[in-house]
């Protein structure tokens, strides 16, 4: 009889079986495809604070009742950080589970009102472009729009148009041309001087950038947390979203691509950078981001930095207590190198109030 246990024959077996696949290569998106994500994910306490905790989120109004109280929630409301990892982690078992490069996401809003904990969210996604990438015949290029709605009352909590790097079915054939092309770059060029507002509220913001004017200056500036990704920020965090994504949980599979290893979700590790720059502001809400790339792989041992560059300041807030600024956040790692940057409209609390 055979003893189906036995290594030889084992290895023959996987070898002959069929593998029962995840995941949709680039082949299966079409523009206009509308995709229901299942399942759905309750936005609990636990998953709220375990994502602010590990990724240094400490504003004290998503921890305290008081403090909630104080910036007019009537309890602790869901981080908009662990809000926008929850809606993008449903999607990758539908969008990217085949191997995506999570490559950039724009137009990220959230609605004025707070989101509460035990609200069940439901997402859906829309194929909006689907291109062949010039310089990877094995890859094309896919973005979505996506939507977290409350699935009880339908309101959307968050959305943004996302692109990624999927896997083709068949490589395309190329004359090479992509590869080859190197752009003229111009030297980069750097202001004479960098500006540090003085402290985190609004109008230390509007007084920065009213100095750079003056000078050939930025308002510019680090900050001096950094967080060494370890197994829960590259493993555990994303399958707390339901993030189905071989890169941070296969070990296995992952050695053979080009990191070598399982990588940190793009969302942990934009969100420990956003925690470090949040740490020296005063932030009263999250409006949105734009623009957002990855630029390079985080993995286990690798130290996620913020670095922070004021854009602009206007006194047009949702509320008397705050005014909106502009900033440009770049994550970087231990040899300064960027990993992660974007756009961020932020309401920040004013000092007066
Ligand atoms: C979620 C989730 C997965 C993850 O979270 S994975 C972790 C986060 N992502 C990463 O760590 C990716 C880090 N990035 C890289 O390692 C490199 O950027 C990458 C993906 C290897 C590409 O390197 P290249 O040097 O080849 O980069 P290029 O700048 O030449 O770009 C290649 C093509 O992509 C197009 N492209 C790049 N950025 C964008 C963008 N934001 N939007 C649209 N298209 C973009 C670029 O134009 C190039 O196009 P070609 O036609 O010239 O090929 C999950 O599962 O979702």
């Amino acid at each position: 009889m055979t003893d189906w246990t036995d290594p030889d024959t084992f290895a023959q077996a996987l070898e002959e079986v069929e593998t029962k696949e995840k995941g949709n290569c680039f082949e299966d998106f079409e523009e206009g495809d509308i995709i229901e994500h299942d399942p759905g994910l309750t936005l609990t306490q636990f998953g709220n604070e375990q994502w602010m905790s590990q990724t240094l989120n400490h504003d004290p109004a998503y921890w305290r009742s008081d403090a909630a109280a104080a910036r007019g929630f009537d309890e602790p409301p869901v981080h908009p950080d662990y809000l926008t990892a929850a809606t993008l982690g449903i999607t990758v078992e539908d969008l990217s589970e085949k191997g995506g490069y999570f490559l950039g996401r724009t137009d990220v809003r959230f609605p004025e009102a707070p989101v509460y904990t035990g609200t069940e969210l439901h997402v859906e996604s829309e194929v909006v472009n689907t291109a062949t990438s010039s310089s990877r015949p094995e890859y094309g290029i896919v973005s979505w729009r996506t939507r977290g709605t409350d699935a009880e009352t339908g309101d959307v909590l968050c959305s943004y148009e996302r692109t990624n790097m999927i896997p083709r079915r068949e490589p395309m054939a190329t004359d090479g041309s992509g590869a080859a092309a190197a752009e003229d770059e111009d030297e980069p060029t750097l202001p004479d001087e960098f500006i540090a507002p003085e402290g985190g509220y609004f109008e230390d913001f509007v007084a920065a950038l009213e100095d750079a004017d003056d000078e050939n200056a930025a308002v510019a500036y680090r900050h001096e947390r950094g967080r060494t990704q370890d197994d829960v920020t590259v493993a555990s965090l994303p399958l707390s979203t339901l993030n189905t994504a071989k890169q941070h949980h296969n070990v296995d599979v992952m050695s053979d691509s080009p990191s070598g290893n399982i990588v940190t979700y793009g969302d942990v590790t934009r969100s420990t950078a956003l925690g470090h720059a949040r740490s020296d502001e005063q932030t009263w809400r999250e409006v949105g981001f734009d623009d957002e790339s990855f630029h390079t792989f985080v993995a286990v041992g690798d130290t996620v930095y913020a670095f922070t560059r004021v854009l602009e300041a206007e006194d047009d807030a949702s509320s008397d207590a705050a005014g909106t600024v502009r900033f440009q956040h770049i994550a970087f790692n231990q040899n300064d190198e960027p990993v992660y940057s974007g756009t961020r409209t932020a309401e920040i609390r004013k000092r007066s109030n």
